[in-house]
């Protein structure tokens, strides 16, 4: 797992891979998850060169992070197509934060209305200018704005699903996190399975696969919902700001380094993403998240979902009718609006 202080013998280690070059970009790198994912990936030893751009305030972000004393370089680009072409330009790695977050009350998908067309026009720019480095749309909604990604991605016939990722690992993040508090372990030893999309009833945890299946009752219908839920938890205390910044770009540079670890050769790299799947395709559902072995192809391995009880087999029926629902939308909008 990336973590962000490096001491001097994981700097020796991580030497061989971080003589191979990964340009990695950010689309939407000055906004409030923005500009601490790039400062992450800019302690990343991984990452060669950094190039950030925003419809606003992009070379500053950039002149900021590049005097931190890591050997990559910063690059803050122009705003206009010529700009975007450049930052897109030999990325193996596509970070889309750009977008506008929830305010109390709103659901992620009441903000499909203003993102859904800035997704899409940031998807026709990468088709255009990097149409083999991974993507990872963080954008929301990201059950519809992945499957709008991979609608422009076959419209300009450059798609290939091992390589587009819609980011949920805030959701197995908070999942550690929140079992551990209840637990009183640590969150490093706690992985936990969540599968499906990431909005409300769509993010479904599997506790009976976690370390700690005997949660059960009103303690894990609490827990399932405020692993569903945590999104709100922040946007209601940011009240009014945002939406969770900090800990999505932790999680989002977690996911662009596990991609680059991957890439350079380390085996058996998993992280959950949502992504064009087969596992629940007959039910209308052509993307899903569960857990991806990455390699340097980018998607490598779907893991299936595995073995669940009853409770949770219902949780994923209520999640694969909402989930139809967005793709369907994100898929419509495209159609509608190429
Ligand atoms: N996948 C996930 O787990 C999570 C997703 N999100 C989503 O991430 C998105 C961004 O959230 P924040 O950073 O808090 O918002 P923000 O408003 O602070 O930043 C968004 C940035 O995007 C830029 N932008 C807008 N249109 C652009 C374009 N066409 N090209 C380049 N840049 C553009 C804006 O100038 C701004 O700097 C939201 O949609 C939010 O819902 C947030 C948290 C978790
Ligand atoms: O809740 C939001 O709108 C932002 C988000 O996706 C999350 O924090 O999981």
């Amino acid at each position: 797992m990336f973590r962000p202080a490096f001491s001097a013998a994981q700097r020796r280690c991580f030497s061989v891979s971080a003589q191979q070059n990964s340009k990695v970009t950010v689309l939407g790198a000055a906004g409030g998850i923005g500009q601490p994912l790039s400062l992450l990936l800019k302690l990343n030893p991984r990452v060669t060169e950094l190039a950030l751009y925003d419809i606003r305030g992009g070379p500053g972000v950039a002149a900021d992070i590049s005097h931190v004393n890591t050997k990559s370089k910063v690059t803050g680009y122009s705003v206009g197509p010529e700009g975007l072409k450049a930052a897109l330009e030999g990325a193996e790695i596509v970070l889309i934060p750009a977008g506008v977050p929830r305010k109390p009350g709103m659901t992620r998908d009441d903000l499909f209305n203003t993102n859904a067309s800035i997704v899409r026009d940031l998807a026709k720019a990468a088709a255009d200018h990097s149409p083999n480095a991974n993507l990872l749309i963080i954008s929301n909604p990201v059950n519809s704005t992945v499957p709008i990604t991979a609608e422009v991605f076959k419209s300009k016939g450059v798609y290939n699903p091992k390589r587009l990722f819609g980011v949920t690992t805030l959701d197995v993040v908070r999942a550690s996190r929140f079992i551990s508090e209840i637990k009183g372990t640590d969150p490093a030893n706690e992985e936990v399975t969540v599968v499906g999309g990431h909005s409300g009833v769509t993010i479904v945890p599997l506790l009976s696969q976690s370390n700690h299946p005997d949660i059960t009752g009103e303690t894990r219908d609490a827990l399932v919902n405020r692993i569903q839920f945590g999104g709100d938890e922040v946007v209601q205390a940011k009240d009014g700001a945002g939406s969770a910044t900090l800990s999505m770009a932790y999680a989002g540079s977690r996911m662009a380094d596990s991609l680059l670890r991957a890439a350079q050769g380390e085996q058996g790299v998993t992280e959950p993403a949502f992504v064009e799947s087969p596992l629940y395709k007959d039910q209308g559902c052509e993307f899903f998240s569960s857990r991806i072995e990455l390699g340097p192809e980018g998607v490598k391995k779907i893991h299936p979902v595995g073995k669940i009880n009853e409770y949770e087999e219902g949780l994923i029926a209520a999640a694969l009718k909402d989930l139809a629902k967005n793709i369907a939308k994100g898929k419509e909008f495209v159609k509608s609006n190429p």
